[in-house]
This record gives C-alpha cells, sequence and structure tokens, in this order.
C-alpha cells in the first residue's frame, strides 16, 4: 500500500520510514532537504521537491495510488518562529494548503498530521488532555493549531479524515537503523546536552531559569521517536479501517525540567556536563505534559520507552559517533 510521506527525510519522518517499511507498507518519500537528510532514507524512495510546488504534488498523485497522506514537513523551532512568523506561516500553513488542495483533486481522504503540544500553551491543566484550552503561544503553535482547523473544515467539506498527532518532545535514536536526530544547527535540548558531552560545545546554555516551576527551568515531555513513529502505524491503521478523524496526545505523561533532563545526560553519559544560565527564550510555555490516554483508549498505543534514561540511551548511541553529529548534514 503506497503511503506519502512528505517531510520522510527528517528526523521524526525518517523514522517513520523505515517504521512503513517494517510493517510492509511502500512509502514514497516527499522532502526539499532543507532540514532533512539524503543518507536517512533509502535513496529510490526519495523525491526530491518541495511542498510549495503544485504541479509536482499533482504528478506525484497521478504518478501513485497513494492511500494515505503522513505530513511531517514544516519548520519546528518555538523560538525561531517568534522572530519569522511569515516564515512559519508560509511553509506550515499556505504550503499545507498546496498538499490538502492537490489531496482533493486527487480524490485522497486519509491524513496523519504532525501537530505539537505547543498548542496549549500555558496549560489550563495538568496533564494536558486534547479538551485543555488551545492558547498557543508562539507562531511555530499557532501555524499548527490552523492546519487542524483547515483539517476539520475539509473534514466537512468534502471527507477528509484526519489524525492530528499532538506530539511533545521527541527525543532519542532508532536502536538499529543507524538514524537519529541531526538537526543543523542543532536548537533542540538533548542533542545539544550530548554535543556537550562530547566535547562539541563548552556547556548547556539554560534558557531562563525563573520560571515557576520546582527548580525555575521549563518542564517538557520527552517521547521517543519510535514511540511515535508506532503511533502513527496505529493512525494510519485506524483511518484505514474507517475511523473517524481523530486528535491524540502523544507524550510518556512525565515532565522533566530542563535541569533534570541534563541530570540523566550526566548519568547516562558519565560527563559532568557545565551548564550556564541564559534568559528566557522566547514562546516558551514553563510547563508541557501530556495525558496520552486517547491515544492508548483509541489506537492501542503503548510507549516502549516509558522513561528519560532510556531513551536519552538510546540518543547517546547515536550521538556517541561524533561524525553523526558533526558531519552528516546533507
Ligand atoms: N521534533 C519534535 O520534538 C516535534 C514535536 C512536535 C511536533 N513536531 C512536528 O513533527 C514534524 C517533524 O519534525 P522533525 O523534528 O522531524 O523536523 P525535521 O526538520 O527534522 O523534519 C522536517 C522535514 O520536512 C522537510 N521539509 C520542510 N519544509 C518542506 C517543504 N516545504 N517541502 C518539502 N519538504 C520540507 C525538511 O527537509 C525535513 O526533512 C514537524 O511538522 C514538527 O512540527 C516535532
Ligand atoms: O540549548 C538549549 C535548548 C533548549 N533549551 C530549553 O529546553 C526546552 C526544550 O526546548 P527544545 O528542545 O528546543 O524543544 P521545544 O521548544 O519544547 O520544542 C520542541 O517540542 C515541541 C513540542 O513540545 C515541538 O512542537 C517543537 O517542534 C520542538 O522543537 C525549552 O524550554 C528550551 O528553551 C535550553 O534551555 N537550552
Amino acid at each position: 500500500m503506497k503511503i506519502l510521506v512528505v517531510g520522510g527525510a527528517g528526523y521524526i519522518g525518517s523514522h517513520m520510514v523505515r517504521e512503513l517499511l517494517d510493517n510492509g507498507y511502500d512509502p514514497v518519500i516527499l522532502d526539499n532537504l532543507s532540514s532533512g537528510h539524503r543518507w536517512a532514507v533509502p535513496g529510490e524512495r526519495l523525491v526530491h521537491g518541495d511542498l510549495g510546488d503544485r504541479a509536482l504534488l499533482a504528478h506525484l498523485f497521478s504518478t501513485y495510488q497513494v492511500s494515505a497522506v503522513l505530513h511531517f514537513a514544516s519548520f519546528i523551532q518555538v523560538g525561531e518562529s517568534v522572530g519569522a512568523p511569515l516564515k512559519y506561516y508560509h511553509n506550515n500553513v499556505a504550503n499545507t494548503l498546496n498538499l490538502l488542495s492537490a489531496m482533493q483533486e486527487a480524490g485522497v481522504t486519509r491524513f496523519v498530521f504532525s501537530s505539537t503540544a505547543a498548542v496549549y500553551g500555558t496549560p489550563s491543566e495538568i496533564p494536558l488532555t486534547e479538551s485543555a484550552e488551545l492558547r498557543p503561544e508562539n507562531p511555530y503553535g499557532r501555524s499548527k493549531l490552523m492546519v487542524e482547523q483547515i483539517l476539520a473544515d475539509c473534514a466537512h467539506a468534502w471527507g477528509l479524515r484526519s489524525a492530528c498527532l499532538r506530539y511533545f518532545n521527541a527525543a532519542g535514536a532508532h536502536p538499529t537503523a543507524g538514524i537519529g536526530e541531526a538537526h543543523h544547527p542543532e536548537s533542540h535540548l538533548i542533542p545539544i546536552v550530548l554535543q556537550t558531552a562530547l566535547g562539541m560545545r563548552d556547556s548547556v546554555s539554560i534558557n531562563g531559569d525563573d520560571y515557576p516551576t520546582p527548580d525555575g527551568t521549563c518542564i517538557r515531555d520527552y517521547i521517543h521517536v519510535c514511540d511515535l513513529a508506532a503511533a502513527h502505524t496505529l493512525a494510519l491503521r485506524y483511518l484505514l479501517d474507517g475511523g473517524d478523524s481523530l486528535t491524540c496526545n502523544l507524550g510518556n505523561g512525565k515532565g522533566y525540567s530542563i535541569r533534570e533532563v541534563i541530570d540523566v545526560c550526566r548519568a547516562v553519559t558519565g560527563h559532568p556536563i557545565p551548564v550556564t544560565i541564559a534568559p528566557r527564550r522566547a514562546g516558551d510555555p514553563a510547563y508541557l505534559v501530556a495525558s496520552a490516554q486517547t491515544a492508548v483508549r483509541l489506537l492501542g498505543w503503548k510507549p516502549q520507552y516509558p522513561d528519560l534514561a532510556s531513551i536519552v540511551e538510546t540518543a547517546w548511541a547515536w550521538h556517541r559517533p561524533k561524525e553523526n553529529s558533526l558531519f552528516r548534514s546533507i
């Protein structure tokens, strides 16, 4: 069964491509390699192109009998989005409209969307369920919420069925496939901490220690990238079996402060990992922790890496040969 994976050469998308192959699906990847990597995916499955290219999308849908689309392609940095909102609205919203229009023209009606915990903003409840208030605090989160709303309108208008998967913080690496997180430049906390353990950085700069949390640093819920991929397969099966549109949080339900993340990384790597304190980063809510009970109940999802140390161990196994962090940019 042919599945179009948009953004499939990126961090989460490339793990998804492995997961699809392991489960007998036939993925085709569309990626412009703006932050993804040719080495992360089987070359013969990659179409190098941009989501903004309507003619290319029409060509893809007419060439392949696509059963469903998994959409990972977007810009992803919370802090950057505050200073460059139009960049985010253009790629994350306008380009997604292109994709949805091409799907409508081709009669493809199943869609799995990479949404985010950033749609919630400062939590109205703890842990966050999907019915919590949606008040994103940065353009990145707003761009994802806009797409969720567009998907609901398309469901009503032309029968699109979508799974909006609101991931919390993706981390870790595939234990055997030789792929992992490699953003250039890296902005995510865990890879930065591990690069510091490797001596590639002098210290980790903590973005603010005056938040209303027990140790003053931001709390996040970290979820293994392979557990995310497994949830997508379950959501895909659910839609292929005729399931109605759904929205699910994907997280482990346990929050770790930045200082706690660094402590776990110290324990895993055996390195002291120096820190410095920097000002707050714009757009950061203090606390984001998931209730993933909807995914458990509706999809039968069960994370295989429920604790942070087991997630960091896989990330460390990936980052430790330094060339994975340093040189494999394309
Ligand atoms: N990493 C996280 O913690 C996290 C958490 C919540 C949600 N998400 C969402 O998951 C998705 C994947 O995130 P990731 O961490 O793998 O990011 P990533 O940057 O590694 O992957 C995104 C991929 O999309 C491609 N891409 C971007 N714009 C494109 C375009 N216009 N045309 C074609 N390809 C394009 C990039 O080249 C890259 O391969 C994103 O939508 C992100 O918002 C990520
Ligand atoms: O060098 C660093 C890097 C990060 N942080 C902080 O660590 C926390 C986690 O940051 P990061 O790893 O950048 O993740 P988030 O900003 O929480 O965003 C990620 O997780 C979101 C879901 O919660 C996704 O939607 C985003 O795409 C993804 O980038 C935040 O408080 C950051 O300010 C630091 O203090 N120092």
